[in-house]
Order: structure tokens, then sequence, then C-alpha cells
């Protein structure tokens, strides 16, 4: 097989607070148009490692590059290059989803149409609605939209579907896919496993601050089995999730 494409590239990166080691010598690649996981407990160091690759957090040594750009040198071109989710905090209230989409258009000095940009996440239907009178998946779906902006080459998603019901949590996972299929990277950080195991290519789990196994899910389950692991109770054919869609449905909820 060819060598794959890394678009990102991490090498034995650490972050200190103070006496405290957040990362301690992580290395990993994430490939061109993949859905790359970085799974681990909380103050595993995930949120660190994203934000230090994303030029928003000063790292304390350890190479990174982003499209061949290098986090020390070339901050600025990597900024025009991906798409981070800002904080709701950044939502002006008295603003719609439209006047919302123009501001930070013209923030990243970009000229986009905002119903695309809404019809993209299935919020057209919002347009005139305020950031705050919208349902917790809604909300993620046009934080979502934002990252979108700049038309990046990579987009990071920080536990994108905490807090969402199963269906906005399958809702944004087939969203997450078409942006992969459109050919954009993705690197998210979810702490469900079955989130990980439906919606990413690869996934790295992080550990005190060190990566402790990298592969692609089905890989590491199968390795898993073959050592010999095995569940204690027999798996049904469904589980109370599949219960929850099937009596509520799959479509978009606008409610
Ligand atoms: N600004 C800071 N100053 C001091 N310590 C910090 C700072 N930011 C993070 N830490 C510490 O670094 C460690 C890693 O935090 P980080 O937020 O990267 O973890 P995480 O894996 O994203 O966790 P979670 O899953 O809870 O979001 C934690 O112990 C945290 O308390």
């Amino acid at each position: 097989m060819d060598k794959r494409n890394a678009i990102i590239s991490v090498k034995d990166l650490v972050k200190t607070y103070d006496d405290f080691t957040a990362v301690q010598g992580i290395s990993f690649e994430v490939y061109e148009h993949e859905i790359f996981g970085l799974l681990g407990p909380n103050g595993a160091g995930k949120t660190t490692t994203l934000e230090i690759i994303e030029t928003l957090r000063e790292k304390t040594s350890g190479e990174i590059t982003v499209n061949g750009l290098s986090v020390d040198k070339d901050a600025g071109q990597i900024k025009q290059i991906i798409g981070v989710q800002l904080q709701a905090a950044g939502y002006y209230p008295s603003l719609n989803l439209v006047e919302l989409m123009e501001l930070f258009s013209g923030l990243y000095g970009v000229d986009i149409k905002p119903m695309e940009m809404l019809e993209k996440v299935n919020l057209q239907d919002k347009a005139k609605a305020k950031y705050k009178a919208l349902s917790g998946g809604q909300k993620q779906r046009f934080s979502i939209a934002t990252t979108l902006i700049n038309s990046p080459k990579i987009i990071f998603l920080d536990e994108p579907t905490t807090g969402l019901d199963p269906q906005a949590r399958r809702n944004l996972w087939d969203l997450i896919t078409e942006i992969r299929n459109g050919g954009t990277t993705v690197v998210i950080t979810t702490h469900y496993m079955d989130e990980a195991e439906q919606l990413c290519d690869r996934v790295a789990f992080v550990e005190h601050g060190k990566v402790i196994a990298l592969d692609s899910p089905d890989n590491l389950i199968d390795n898993l089995v073959s050592s010999g692991f095995e569940r204690k109770k027999e798996v049904k054919k469904a589980n109370l999730e599949d219960v929850f869609i099937h009596l509520t449905g799959q479509q978009w909820r606008e409610g």
C-alpha cells in the first residue's frame, strides 16, 4: 500500500504547566482526508494537544507541522487552513444565524453566502433564529458550520456530541462524514467509544499525556480479541440506543 500523506505531524510534543507535565512526548500523524480521533480519560491531555496544533496554545517542546507548515514559524498560515469551533460565548445574543455567519466571515476576511453555509448543516429553516434559541444538536451543527467558513483543509472538533441525544449524535456523525467525504480532514475528541468506532478511520488513545495505542478501531478490537479477551455478557443484536432510534426515528429534529 502507498504510504498515506500526513497532513498533521506531531513529534515528541511536551507541554508543562508550571511543574506539571500534561503532555509527555506525544507523537502521531494524521492522514489527509481521514477522521482521526483522540481518545482518553479526562485530563489525559487531548485538548491541550489539539490547541497546540491549532496554534492557540504554546508548546514546551516538540515539532509540529500542519500541511507542511511549522507551528513555530507559520502560525498565521496555519490558521488560514484550519477550522476551529468557536466558544459559545462568541455568539452575540442579539444576532441571528445569518448575521452571525456574516460577522464570522468578516473576521476571517472571506466572502461566503450565509444561507449556503446554513444549508450545509441543515439549519436553513433557522436562519432568522438567535443562537440561544437553538436545541443542543442545532447549536453543535451551527458551530460546525462556523468551522467551514474559510473552506479549511482540516477541522478540529472537541467533543462535538457531548450532551446530545442519540438521534442528534447520529445526525452529527452523518454530517461529519459528509464533511470528510467532501475532502476535509477531521480531528475529533470524544468520550463515546461507539462514536469513535463508527466515525473514526483511526484513533489514538492518550493516557497521562502519552499515546498508548494508535490504529483503526477494527484493528484495535481485533488485537484485543486475539489476545484472548472476551466480553463477559453475551451481546444482544440491539441495544437500548437502537430502541430509542427505532421509536423516535432518525430524521433531523428542528423542534
Ligand atoms: N491552563 C492550564 N494550566 C494548568 N494546568 C492545565 C491547564 N490546562 C490544562 N491543564 C491540565 O493539563 C491536564 C490535561 O488537560 P486537558 O484539558 O488537555 O485534558 P483532556 O484530555 O482534554 O481532558 P477532558 O477529556 O477532561 O477534556 C489536566 O490535568 C489539566 O488540569
